[in-house]
C-alpha cells in the first residue's frame, strides 16, 4: 500500500465503493463486536453486551455549596466505572459544537490533497497530523502479519504545553479551526485540573495530589473520523484499550459506537447525551491511587450508515516523569501494588506491544 495515496487513509476506502472490507480490518473473533440483540446472541467471546447507563454527574457548576455530594458522585462512578458523564460543566455548549464543526468540515469538506499536507509521520508513535492505522510498507507488512487495523483516521493535535502547541501545523480550513482547537485546548485543562482535584479529593487526598504527581499536562486532542463500515460486525473503529495518560475528556456526535468495559465482562455503549463530556481515567490515574480507582478500557464499534466523530482531549504526564502510588495512600496494610514506572517509558511499551485491552497497565502490577 502506498503511503501518499488517498486510499491510505479509511475514509477514501469506504468512499470507493466497496462492499467487504479488506483482510487487516478483520478482527479475531473474540474481538468482534457483538451485534445482536444480547439475549439471544450466541458468541464465541466471553464477552457480553449491556444495556446499562453510563453515570451522569452533575458538577453544578463547581458551586462550593454541592461539593460534598459531587465528591460522593465522582467516588461511586471511579469506583465502579472509571468513566462517567459530566453535565452543568462550565464549558461553553457553543465550544462544544464548534470543535464538532470543525473537525467535521475538515474531514468532509478539505480534498485529500489538501489534508495529506497534514500526513503525521507514520515512522514515529504519537506524531501530529493526519492519520490512520495503515499498513506502511510491504516490509512492515511482513513484520506485522497480524497486526489488524482500526476502520478510523484521525487527526491528533499537540495542544500543551505550549512549547509543544504549533497551530501553524494544524487545517486552516474551516478559517476558524485553529482558533478554536486552541481555546478548546486551553478549557479542557481547567476543566481537567479541576476533575482531577475533585478525584485527589475524592479519596481523602489533597486537592492538588494526582495534578501534583502528573506535573505539568502534556495534553494531545484527538479527533477521530470513523467512516461509514460495510461491514461493522466484523471490524472495530478503535481496538479494545485503556488510556495512557492521567485523565480523558471526550465528546461525541450523536451517533454513538463508543463502548466502555464494565466489570471486565460487559460492553456498554455510552449513548450520546447532548453538551455532557465523558470522563475517562487513564493508566497513570490507576498507578497514582493505588488500584483503588482503575482505568476505563474502552473501543469504538463502527456502523454501516454514518460517520461518527469524536474528540478525545488526553492529559499526560512528561516523558520523564516517575509515577508511583500516591505515599499518602499506602501504609503496612496498604503495600503499593504497582510498580514505579518513568511515564516515556511507559509509552514505549504501550506503542510497542499495543495496547490489547490493558496488557500495559497489568505488566505493572505486583504480586501480592
Ligand atoms: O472515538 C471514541 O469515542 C474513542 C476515542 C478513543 O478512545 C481514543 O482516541 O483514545
Ligand atoms: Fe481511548
Amino acid at each position: 500500500m502506498e503511503v501518499s495515496s488517498g486510499l491510505t487513509r479509511v475514509q477514501a476506502l469506504a468512499q470507493s465503493g466497496l462492499s467487504r472490507v479488506p483482510p487487516q480490518f478483520i478482527q479475531f473473533p473474540e474481538n468482534r463486536p457483538i451485534h445482536q440483540d444480547p439475549r439471544a446472541a450466541t458468541t464465541s467471546s466471553s464477552f457480553v453486551n449491556s444495556d446499562a447507563d453510563i453515570p451522569v454527574v452533575n458538577l453544578f457548576g463547581f458551586d462550593p455549596d454541592q461539593t460534598n455530594s459531587v465528591r460522593e458522585a465522582i467516588r461511586r462512578d471511579c469506583r465502579e466505572w472509571g468513566a462517567f458523564h459530566v453535565i452543568d460543566h462550565g464549558i461553553p455548549v457553543s465550544l462544544l459544537d464548534d470543535i464538532k464543526r470543525v473537525g467535521l468540515t475538515f474531514f468532509n469538506d478539505c480534498p485529500m490533497s489538501e489534508k495529506l499536507r497534514y500526513a503525521c509521520d507514520p515512522s514515529s508513535a504519537a506524531s501530529e497530523g493526519y492519520g490512520s492505522r495503515m499498513l506502511q510498507s510491504s516490509d512492515q507488512q511482513q513484520n506485522d502479519a497480524v497486526q489488524i487495523l482500526d476502520w478510523r483516521d484521525y487527526f491528533d493535535h499537540h495542544t500543551l504545553p505550549l512549547s509543544r502547541r504549533n497551530p501553524s501545523s494544524w487545517p486552516n480550513f474551516p478559517p476558524d479551526y485553529r482558533e478554536v482547537i486552541t481555546k478548546y485546548s486551553d478549557e479542557m485543562k481547567i476543566l481537567a485540573q479541576k476533575l482531577l482535584g475533585l478525584i485527589s479529593e475524592s479519596l481523602g487526598l489533597r486537592t492538588s495530589c494526582i495534578e501534583d504527581a502528573v506535573g505539568d499536562f502534556y495534553q494531545n486532542i484527538t479527533i477521530s473520523y470513523y467512516p461509514p463500515c460495510p461491514q461493522p460486525e466484523l471490524t472495530l473503529g478503535l481496538q479494545s484499550h485503556s488510556d495512557m495518560g492521567a485523565i480523558t475528556l471526550l465528546i461525541q456526535d450523536d451517533v454513538g459506537g463508543l463502548q466502555v468495559l464494565k466489570d471486565g465482562d460487559k460492553w456498554v455503549t455510552v449513548k450520546p447525551l447532548s453538551n455532557a463530556i465523558l470522563v475517562l481515567l487513564a493508566d497513570q490515574t490507576e498507578i497514582i491511587t493505588n488500584g483503588k480507582y482503575r482505568s476505563c478500557e474502552h473501543r469504538a464499534i463502527t456502523n454501516s450508515n454514518r460517520a461518527r466523530l469524536s474528540a478525545a482531549t488526553f492529559h499526560d504526564p512528561a516523558k520523564s516523569v516517575k509515577i508511583s502510588p500516591a505515599s499518602e495512600l499506602l501504609g503496612e496494610s496498604s503495600p503499593p501494588k504497582y510498580r514505579g514506572v518513568v511515564y516515556g517509558d511507559y509509552v514505549s511499551s504501550w506503542y510497542t506491544k499495543g495496547p490489547e485491552g490493558k496488557r500495559n497497565i497489568d505488566a505493572l502490577v505486583l504480586d501480592s
